[in-house]
């Protein structure tokens, strides 16, 4: 789904990623992991589009996808969520699923709404809901993101990128800043992302979403993740399934030698 070939990044003379190789799966959790500047963030927006790489190749579905820039990615079928979530606080919850629904739909060229109506139609406002629903936000879909709360606002966001139908959602930490329960609530959302609709998922029928993510706290991603990837000073020091990355003596090594770590990668 998701090919890395060699990418190689610069922040002016100081390189950060020193040739990234990994090939993520369709219907995969892919975590991407490493201490603080290890070239996660960077690696992830080489992937979005956000940063470009010096040297190498970004391929989605088989497409060259190095230089094309990030909204065209997203139409292609690459969703996203940010740390902080990126939401239209002025809108009402509810308004920005709409608008992610509508935006599909206009990019499809099979807009069921006028620009000069009002109201969403009655198939894109049952959508909304729907997906609202998915992400325990119903109740509040009247209430401005503005004033929901940084949990609230995450699953808000994942509803607006699900909106989109992606491929592949790319998700960078999205239990950053969260309560233990938040968390805890973020990982089963994510696991119904993975199931389709049919099996009480989110997941559109007969779509196999594939999932990319960094994450800091290693019991979500030990949960979740199908293979790890961990990253150290740019470089890729070890990938594979999620048992052989918490035996890896390599990685308890040089990421892993906090104790504490050592405690949770054990737990
Ligand atoms: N815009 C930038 N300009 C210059 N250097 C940068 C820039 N962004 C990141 N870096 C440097 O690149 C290296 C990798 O940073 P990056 O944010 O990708 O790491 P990370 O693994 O995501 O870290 P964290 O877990 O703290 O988010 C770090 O040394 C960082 O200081």
């Amino acid at each position: 789904m998701i090919e890395l070939d060699r990418i190689t990044k610069s922040y002016g003379p100081i390189e950060v990623l020193h040739g990234i190789d990994a090939r993520v799966d369709e219907g995969e959790v892919f975590a991407i992991i490493g201490p603080n500047g290890a070239g996660k963030t960077t690696l992830f927006k080489v992937m979005t589009g956000e940063s470009l790489a010096n040297a190498g190749t970004v391929r989605f579905d088989g497409q060259d996808v190095t230089r094309m820039p990030p909204h065209l990615r997203i139409r292609a079928g690459m969703g996203r969520t940010f740390q902080v979530a990126r939401v239209f606080n002025p809108l009402t919850a509810l308004d920005n699923v709409v608008t992610a629904i509508e935006a599909r739909k206009r990019a499809q060229g099979r807009t069921d709404h006028a620009w000069w109506a009002i109201r969403p139609s009655a198939p894109t406002r049952d959508e909304a809901m729907g997906l609202l629903e998915g992400v325990t936000l119903a109740g509040k879909a009247k209430m401005q993101a503005a004033d929901l709360s940084h949990g609230d606002r995450k699953r808000l966001e994942l509803a607006v990128t699900l909106a989109g139908r992606p491929r592949v959602l790319m998700m960078d930490e999205p239990t950053a800043g969260m309560s233990p329960v938040d968390r805890e609530q973020v990982s089963h959302l994510i696991r119904r992302v993975m199931k389709p609709e049919t099996e009480g998922g989110l997941s559109a029928p007969g779509q196999k979403l594939t999932v990319i993510m960094t994450e800091h706290d290693m019991s979500v991603i030990f949960g979740l993740a199908s293979r790890i990837m961990v990253m150290n000073q740019g470089k890729r020091i070890a990938l594979g399934p999620v048992e052989d990355i918490r035996n890896d003596p390599h990685v308890r090594e040089v990421y892993l030698g906090k104790e504490d770590q050592h405690e949770e990668l054990d737990a």
